[in-house]
């Protein structure tokens, strides 16, 4: 396993957090990952991390199949911080006691710090910080003292500094912990003394090298959307490997007005490297034909598109490998081995199990924030780094139930016409993403005195950092109601349109 000086470990119980831990500690310039809670003492050891983490989660310390980590870890001399659970297990292993408290504690409360432990050192002694948790420490293990208590929790932090150990019952992680913050940088920075020099020029240094490590005088396929993901993917490995990589562009038909001319031409005039276009809408409008679950659209999406890639490749001749654009939040979305699955984005969950590729994702522990940073760094132009995310499955998944042709020339005229007016008022940049949908809807409407039964069209517009959270976009009256105007007017079909707003969660960006 790659050899990163200064990371800090995150070892994964299922938590909801765990990637805002990695995501706050390389924020501060230190390298982060997210890894099992199954890897062993000899692999962590191999890693050479200056500090782990265990993270929180649902599981009890004393139920029979909870997760456990190899406890040799803690025999490492490593620096430790254990996280909710991840407290609750170093207090187990250490002696302590844990124990199932009467009430569930979950929000916010105020901690009281005692004298002057490390990782509070630079913070008030009254806090606020955010819990989530049914179990309790309720005695320290031997070694270890009391830092912090709540109202209802004797031990709401504890360290042993002989050993660099340390353990919070709350999230620190999460923005709603006061300190939360500072409590990480002073683990990172004082317990682990690690050193801040994870930059991007740095991550596009270590991931150029890596591709020639794993290339070799091998070849490469990269799937390019025009996005931002695929386009920083295919810029770095233009950057490690020259002209052993060859990029594919799929035209499933599932695309935007305009967008495959539009995407051709940016990306020849922006990059120059070999692009192949290939026209595939027969095949994915065929297979598509008749099915309307969401996640069986999703699947065999993903699945054609592997096996145009196949074809592609056969014609190319000796390919070992195909790149993708896949980010942090297309893995955790389509379910881990902790988490569930929200709904398999079509380059991770929909891949075919026969897939014959080697993958190469250099961008799968980032978030699209950071993607941006990157591409930015490696002069991917700015127009190409701050479009707004296009999912691969295209307008199939914003077109709930069955997709048809028909249907297909509504969502795009309409997102054509959203798109447009957005712009006009300047809203661009300030919008994360903004699209129609097409639900499953008619209804009665009234044109030129003659009833209508007819289709609604649903407006989707977010504001978001990185896709993981999002909240619905305050777009003003005058924009919605000239785009609502506009929309019925151009738009056959349409006699209504409404506004989606929800935030994510509850809801996703994407309807489906
Ligand atoms: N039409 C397409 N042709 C080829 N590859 C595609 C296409 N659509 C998606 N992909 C592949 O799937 C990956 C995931 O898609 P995704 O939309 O998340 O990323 P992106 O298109 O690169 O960026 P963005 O999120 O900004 O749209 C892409 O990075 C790319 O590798
Ligand atoms: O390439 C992709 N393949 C997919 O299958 C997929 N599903 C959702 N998305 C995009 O991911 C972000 C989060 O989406 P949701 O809130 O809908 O889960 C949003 O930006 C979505 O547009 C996808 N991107
Ligand atoms: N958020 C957590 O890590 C929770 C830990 C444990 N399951 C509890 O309920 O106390
Ligand atoms: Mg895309």
């Amino acid at each position: 396993m790659e050899q990163v000086k200064g990371m800090i470990l995150v070892l994964d119980f299922g938590s909801q957090y765990n990637q805002l831990i990695t995501r706050r500690i390389r924020e501060f310039g230190v390298y982060s990952e997210l890894h099992s809670h199954k890897l062993t003492a000899a692999e962590i050891k191999d890693m050479n991390p200056s500090g782990i983490i265990l993270s929180g989660g649902p599981n009890s310390v004393y139920g029979e199949d909870s997760f456990r980590c190899d406890e040799e870890l803690f025999e490492l001399g490593i620096p430790v911080l254990g996280i909710c659970y991840g407290m609750q297990l170093m207090t187990h292993h250490f002696g302590g006691k844990v124990e199932r408290a009467k009430e569930r504690e979950y929000g916010k409360a105020d901690i009281s710090v005692h004298d002057d432990p490390l990782l509070f050192r630079k913070t008030p002694k009254q806090q606020t910080v955010w819990m989530s948790h049914s179990d309790k420490v309720i005695a320290p293990p031997e070694e270890f003292r009391i830092d912090a208590t709540s109202s209802s929790c004797p031990v709401a932090a504890m360290s042993n500094v002989d050993r660099n150990m340390y353990g919070v019952q709350f999230h620190p992680e999460v923005r709603h912990s006061e300190y939360g913050n500072d409590l990480l940088r002073s683990f990172v920075f004082e317990a682990c003394e690690a050193t801040d020099d994870w930059t991007m020029e740095h991550v596009v240094d270590m991931e150029v090298e890596k591709i020639r490590a794993k290339v070799g005088e091998r070849k490469v396929l990269c799937a390019l959307s025009g996005g931002v993901d695929s386009s920083v993917v295919a810029a770095l490995i233009h950057k490690a490997i020259g002209d052993q990589l060859t990029c594919i562009f799929v035209d499933h038909g599932l695309l935007r007005k305009h967008e495959a001319d539009d995407v051709m031409r940016t990306l020849g005039d922006g990059f120059q490297m070999n692009i192949i276009k290939v026209d595939a809408k027969d095949r994915f409008l065929g297979k598509l034909a008749g099915v309307s679950d969401p996640e069986e659209k999703r699947k065999i999406i993903g699945n054609e598109f592997i096996y145009v890639f196949d074809d592609e490749a056969d014609k190319l001749k000796n390919i070992d490998f195909l790149a993708q654009g896949t980010l942090y939040t297309d893995i955790i979305e389509s379910g881990t081995e902790t988490a569930q699955t929200i709904k398999s984005h079509h380059n991770v969950g929909g891949l075919p199990e026969d897939m014959q590729f080697e993958l190469i994702e250099p961008l799968n522990t980032l978030f699209k924030d950071e993607v941006r940073a990157l591409g930015t760094e490696l002069g991917v132009p700015d127009h190409i780094v701050w479009r707004q995310p296009f999912p691969g499955p295209g307008l199939a998944i914003r077109i709930l139930g069955e997709v048809s042709e028909d249907k297909l020339e509504i969502v795009r005229e309409s997102d054509a016409i959203l798109r447009e007016e957005v712009k006009n008022a300047g809203l661009d940049r300030d919008i994360w993403q903004y699209f129609t949908v097409l639900p499953n809807i008619k209804s009665v409407g009234v044109m030129g005195d003659e009833r209508t039964y007819d289709h609604t069209i649903g407006i989707r517009a977010v504001t978001s950092v990185d896709g993981m959270t999002s909240d619905w976009a305050r777009i003003p009256w005058d924009v919605l109601e000239k785009i609502s105007t506009r929309i019925v007017n151009e738009v056959d079909h349409i006699n209504r349109v409404v506004y989606d707003v929800t935030s994510k969660p509850p809801a996703t960006i994407e309807w489906e």
